[in-house]
């Protein structure tokens, strides 16, 4: 039945929300967690025209937006990179953000992921 089918999750899924789990917990202060809106950061719509957070990338992994891995890593990079735009270098924003995208992205790497995956193994 429909449902039956909602449920299924495909390997790839599986996958990114195991990743997804394993990013947000370097995120301790939640500040990738949610949209960044112009009232707790003025002007941001106007710098920033790809906005993109862990909520997103959840639902788009829901919504099976992502037909690799590399897609994801992706989105992963833009949100970091937007932080990194809008934040001054002397904030704990831009700061968190380079943090983050250089440790995302060694463990994001294919040849890197049995290492981050393996708790799951
Ligand atoms: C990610 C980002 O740019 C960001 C997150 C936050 C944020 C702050 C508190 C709680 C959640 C997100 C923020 N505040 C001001 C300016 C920028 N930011």
């Amino acid at each position: 039945c429909v449902l039956k089918l909602k449920q299924q999750k495909s390997p790839l899924n599986k996958l990114l929300e195991h990743l997804l789990r394993f990013l947000e917990k370097r995120d301790p202060h939640q500040f990738f967690a949610w949209p960044v809106t112009d009232d707790i950061a003025p002007g941001y719509s106007s710098i920033i025209h790809k906005p993109m957070d862990f909520s997103t990338m959840r639902q788009k992994i829901e919504d099976h937006e992502y037909a690799a891995l590399s897609e994801f890593t992706d989105d992963f990079r833009l949100m970091c990179e937007n932080a990194i735009k809008y934040n001054h270098v002397d904030t704990v924003y831009h700061k968190a953000a380079k943090r983050l995208l250089q440790l995302g992205l060694k463990h994001l790497q294919p040849d890197n992921l049995m290492r981050t995956l393996k708790p799951l193994s």
